[in-house]
């Protein structure tokens, strides 16, 4: 049976095609090599991290707020204590662009993570020259060899991956990489199926090997942040909620919890 992520790879090929015709487009644009680092913040820091996520829409859950601003809404995240922002460039699901990204950019100096379903490497060039920190690369999505191309290439460029997995398996290959930052998706992109038992099934084997955690997806409510502290997460990732809160500065404040007293 086709899955959604099936259908969403299937229209990358498109994208991908696009971006190689806009490749002298790359040439032009003038990186800047200020370092900003999630891992180090993540590392030092003793309270939750939080990565706050632009997110128009999605396919599981349509339209989320199609109005906000994402130089605004940047700007908020970072007031307010986010530690790194999350950018969707997806477009045909998710409503997203590299113009988004170079719009946050702009906006803030958090690391910024581009949002992606990368399986190509023109995708890193790109999300490196819009101004991106950190790309995500999705275990469910990519055979090993493919992995650890795009890893390398990322790495080469001087990004941070957050390396994705959402069942033991996934976790398992993941490990056979040495990226430091895995991200634990709660939800399934094959069925969208919303768990935070996701990250309580996989935190142990996460935090023996040594790596740093991120939650994410379907955190919502403090209850929420102390189950995923509770078992080891260092950072959570959160789209929707923030896209939604009428009071963002204290939904993002109630999250930044002391990592020291939730770990057992
Ligand atoms: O809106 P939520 O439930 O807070 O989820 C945010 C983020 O985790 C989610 O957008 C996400 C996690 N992994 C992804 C991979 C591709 C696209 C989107 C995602």
């Amino acid at each position: 049976m086709e899955t959604i992520l099936d259908k969403i790879i299937a229209k990358k090929s498109e994208t991908i095609e696009a971006l190689y015709k806009r490749k002298d487009e790359l040439k032009t644009i003038v990186q800047s090599n200020e370092k900003r680092s999630l891992l180090n913040k993540m590392k030092q820091a003793d309270v939750l991290s939080v990565i706050a996520e632009f997110k128009r829409a999605s396919p599981s859950k349509g339209d989320i707020n199609v109005e906000k601003d994402p130089t605004e809404q940047a700007k908020m995240y970072e007031l307010y204590g986010a530690d790194a922002i999350s950018v969707l460039t997806d477009t045909p699901f998710f409503k997203g662009s590299y113009e988004d990204l170079a719009k946050v950019r702009e906006a803030v100096n958090l690391p910024i993570l581009c949002k992606d379903f990368i399986v190509d490497k023109i995708q890193i060039d790109f999300a490196k020259a819009y101004g991106a920190d950190l790309v995500l690369l999705i275990a469910a999505a990519l055979e090993d060899e493919k992995l650890h191309e795009l890893y390398t290439h990322a790495t080469k460029l001087g990004l941070e991956v957050l390396l994705e997995v959402h069942n033991e398996e996934e976790l398992d290959r993941a490990l056979k990489t040495d990226a430091p930052l895995i991200g634990v998706n709660n939800r399934n992109l094959k069925t969208f199926e919303v768990t935070l038992e996701t990250t309580e099934k996989l935190a142990a084997k996460i935090k023996e090997s040594g790596r740093y955690m991120v939650s994410e997806s379907g955190i919502s409510t403090f209850e929420d942040i102390l189950k995923v502290t509770s078992c080891g997460a260092n950072a959570v990732l959160v789209g929707e909620t923030f896209m939604k809160a009428t009071d963002l500065e204290s939904k993002i404040k109630e999250m930044k919890v002391s990592l020291r007293a939730e770990i057992k």
